[in-house]
């Protein structure tokens, strides 16, 4: 208990795994932790202080699958080894821990989502806002960006999505911070911008940070420090896959915000399920790092027209000259080279590692024979940074087994005929019985006994036996080892050697084939830069040629992006809808410009007007990560953000109701909207009563419209909105449509010019299966409500929107009305009159 007191007392807030025999076991407030989590059994052993010990743990052997489920659930693990041979040790055999596991520095394989990226964030924060820096230890990916404010940061927190934050222990931070999974809370001097840039500079063997572009971001360069830290604290080795920083700007993508990313579903539901998402019907990738990049892709949509350009002319070269196919085949064979070159750099890479390296690097020569016969620039540039690796190729077939076994402990894994040394210690142990079998014939021929034998036993080794009765007979030179009944044994010096040889030489090939394996990691990591750029345009060629196989099988078509302000859409289909529909999809069209900046879309419930929403928006984002897009043709003007408020979902976990989340999502993009954003808002205004709703929904239109001037698509079943529609306004109308055929109702999914002009709630409720007394009595009291509403309703005008008791559906006539219709003016007194007036007034 003393050895595992001085270890947990190095590593108080993370579960520490002391290593027992075949077990590793948790003690006291770790073990009541992990038996919780883990569901194993709680036990007890032993006292301490008069206490018994709480105690549970899990087997050597299952190790692995215990730290992948306690790292998703954002937990930490510090594991103490045993060191040395316990056989060998006196007393307690030494113990240490030798490795630390957190859910945002896993490198294993066996603990990483294939498809994924695995980060590391942490947060630094001061008067201009925030510094990010965030690592993918298993890519050697390290990036720092920063945001001005609390709004920024939270969406860089959603498209991050770390699996660990990092804060200084402080108090104040964001929501959203605060809801991180994996928050770890670090004392605030990991934070300070000085130590931490010499500590980069130490790091990276650097005089300034201005390579980095990280001179004038103190921020930044306190949350990249603090990371820094962290990362070699935990990870215990050098880290020479990490040799960069790329500062990201912000204003290179187009900015989603959380909500935003929810909203339109782009790789997970709201769930967590990646089915029927956008990323779900657009990820054709082979590799598991070409999946990665494009979820990467997917969440940072860029505006840069250039780049974009340049993908979209790529997968329209690969498509004319129907290179994709192929080229797809020969990524089959790529595997994961990203974090097999992590593995590498740490020294961790496991024999079939270093295989499918191999195999990759033998399929360059053909794929960059398949590029270099097109014209494109982009894949031109890939085509070179993929690299001749012909060398490096060669050295693995040399030096690596056709079909290496899983781990390097057995050895097997470098080829025959890549060091002689190694042949001939291999040779020694696999032909031994060869030589056994020849001594006893030469000695049998020199000696004359015919029943001497050669044998081994594990107490004495070798030796060559003669019977009793000819043991007279025994050459001088041999040696007597062992005496039995009817036989006495002898070593020679020959069978000395070859013993000595022998017993030793399968260690001994053992230790060689280790030491030759790290010369041989030695030798890759000297090449790590050149790799990890082929690997990066692999993994790009593979999101590019999943784009054109995705474009040829779902009739997608290549964008334009222009300068000229606008979008234009020419029969748009919204991807997963139509993905799992049995039914074709109604295509549609979108015209926005500067002088047609908002639609007002109505229609009936289910009639698609969420659909279409989704559908602009999901397209203006696929033409911005340079995929193609599921319409006929698809013009796009900038754009530097997409706004969603769609759909209402409970925040209750954040003690939110319906309506404060419509409002604070509607209010984000009131503040953010400007005339180059795409603002998608979904029956705003329904969390509340119908008036507040109306006039909310009312205002927000027209501020859109006047003030953000930004290109929106605003759904409604508010029919009144249909009159901001004036000339001039920069809004029309559109609308969704269905038709009643007896007791069905038949959506047409088509967008029409000009406003709905029914709702068909009622139908809907009905196919939704309300019983039919609840929809014949909603219908009565319809028919009521529209007879008295006629009278009351007035046209929808500023005017009329400030006195809102006058037109809404449920308003009954105020006294005083009653009381001045009763009033006849000319048979009154000048003082009645006053009178009367008073009384009107109190009447109010
Ligand atoms: N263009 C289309 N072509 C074919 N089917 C469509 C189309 N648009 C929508 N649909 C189908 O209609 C269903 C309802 O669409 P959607 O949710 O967009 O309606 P809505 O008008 O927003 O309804 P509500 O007002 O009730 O929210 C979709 O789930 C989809 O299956």
């Amino acid at each position: 208990m003393r050895q595992f007191f001085a270890a947990k007392a190095d590593y108080p807030d993370i579960l520490l795994l002391f290593r027992m025999g075949d077990f590793y076991e948790l003690f006291y407030d770790d073990a009541r932790k992990a038996a919780r989590l883990l569901d194993i059994t709680l036990t007890q052993r032993g006292n301490s202080g008069g206490q018994p010990i709480a105690m549970a743990g899990v087997p050597v052997h299952a190790i692995e699958g215990y730290l992948a489920r306690l790292v998703a659930l954002g937990e930490s693990v510090a594991i103490c080894e045993q060191i040395g041979d316990p056989a060998l040790a006196k007393g307690l055999v030494e113990r240490k821990v030798v490795r630390i596991v957190t859910p945002g520095t896993v490198t294993d394989e066996a603990l990483l989502d294939e498809r994924r990226d695995t980060l590391l964030l942490s947060v630094s924060r001061g008067r201009q806002g925030f510094g990010l820096a965030w690592a993918d230890l298993s890519a050697g990916r390290f990036l720092v960006s920063d945001v001005p404010n609390e709004d920024a940061l939270t969406a860089e927190l959603a498209r991050l999505a770390p699996a660990e934050v990092l804060i200084a222990d402080e108090d104040g931070w964001p929501a959203a911070v605060l809801a991180a999974t994996g928050l770890r809370r670090r004392a605030s001097w990991y934070f300070d911008a000085e130590t931490c840039r010499r500590q980069l500079l130490k790091f990276f063997g650097l005089h300034d940070l201005t390579g980095f572009g990280l001179e004038e971001k103190p921020l930044s360069v306190a949350a990249a420090g603090a990371l820094l830290g962290y990362v070699e604290e935990t990870q215990k080795q050098r880290l020479p896959h990490l040799t960069s920083i790329t500062f990201e700007s912000a204003d290179e993508a187009i900015a989603l915000n959380a909500a935003t990313r929810r909203h339109l579903e782009l790789d997970a539901r709201t769930d967590g399920r990646i089915e029927h998402t956008l990323l779900g019907v657009l990820d054709s990738t082979i590799s598991p790092m070409g999946g990665r990049l494009l979820r990467r892709w997917l969440n940072r949509p860029l505006r840069d027209r250039r780049v974009l350009g340049e993908r979209h002319h790529a997968v329209q070269a690969l498509i004319d000259s129907r290179t994709d196919a192929s080229l797809r085949e020969s990524f089959r064979g790529i595997g994961d080279l990203e974090r097999i070159l992590t593995r590498v750099a740490l020294r961790s890479a496991r024999p079939r590692d270093l295989s499918t390296l191999r195999d990759g690097l033998r399929a360059l020569p053909g794929l960059r024979g398949q590029l270099s016969a097109l014209d494109s620039p982009r894949l031109v540039a890939l085509s070179m940074s993929l690299g001749e690796h012909g060398d490096t190729a060669a050295l693995l077939t040399q030096a690596v087994n056709e079909h290496p076994p899983v781990l390097l402990r057995d050895g097997g894994i470098i080829a025959r005929g890549f060091d002689a040394e190694l042949d001939e210690l291999r040779e020694l142990s696999t032909n031994a019985d060869q030589f056994l079998i020849d001594l006893e014939a030469r000695e049998k021929a020199s000696t004359g006994i015919a029943t001497l034998k050669v044998g081994y036993n594990r107490v004495h080794g070798y030796y060559i036996e003669i019977s009793k009765g000819q043991s007279e007979r025994a050459p001088t030179h041999y040696t007597r080892r062992q005496t039995l009944t009817g036989a006495e044994r002898y070593i020679t010096e020959e069978l000395k050697a070859f013993e000595d040889k022998v017993l030793s030489a399968r260690e001994r090939s053992l230790t060689r084939e280790r030491l030759l394996y790290e010369q041989l990691l030695d030798g890759l990591n000297e090449r790590l830069e050149s790799l990890k750029q082929c690997a990066l345009a692999l993994s790009e060629l593979d999101v590019l040629a999943g784009f054109a196989e995705r474009a040829q099988a779902l009739d997608w078509a290549c964008p334009v992006l222009d300068d000229a302000p606008g979008i234009r859409i020419e029969r748009g289909r919204h991807p997963v809808v139509e993905a799992v529909r049995n039914e074709p999809f109604e295509p549609n069209d979108l015209m926005l410009d500067p002088d047609r900046r908002m639609l007002v879309i109505t229609g009936p419930n289910m009639g698609g007007k969420s659909t279409y929403m989704r559908q602009n928006a999901l397209i203006v984002l696929l033409a911005h990560i340079g995929s193609f897009v599921p319409a006929a043709r698809a013009q796009i003007g900038p754009i530097d953000r997409i706004l969603t408020r769609i759909g209402a979902g409970d925040d209750l976990a954040r003690g939110q109701s319906t309506f404060m989340v419509e409002m604070a999502e509607t209010s984000y993009i009131l503040h953010h909207a400007s005339e180059f954003s795409l603002v998608l808002m979904d029956e705003i205004g329904r969390g509340t009563s119908t008036y507040d709703g109306l006039a909310l929904a009312e205002a927000c239109a027209r501020h859109l419209a006047d003030h953000n001037r930004a290109y929106t698509l605003f759904a409604t079943h508010y029919f009144e909105l249909t009159a901001l529609a004036e000339p001039g306004s920069g809004i029309a109308n559109v609308h969704l449509d269905a038709i009643e055929h007896g007791d069905k109702l038949v959506f047409m999914h088509a967008v029409k010019d000009g406003p709905a002009n029914r709702s068909f709630g009622l139908q809907v409720a009905a196919l939704a299966g309300l019983p039919r007394r609840v929809v014949e009595q909603a219908r009565k009291t319809l028919i009521e409500l529209e007879r008295r509403g006629e009278a009351h309703t007035p046209a929808m005008t500023p005017v009329a929107l400030d006195q809102p008791q006058q037109f809404g559906l449920f308003s009954s006539p105020s006294p005083a009305l009653a009381a001045l219709e009763a009033i006849e003016p000319d048979e009154l007194t000048p003082k009645q009159a006053l009178e009367a007036l008073y009384r009107l007034k109190s009447q109010l």
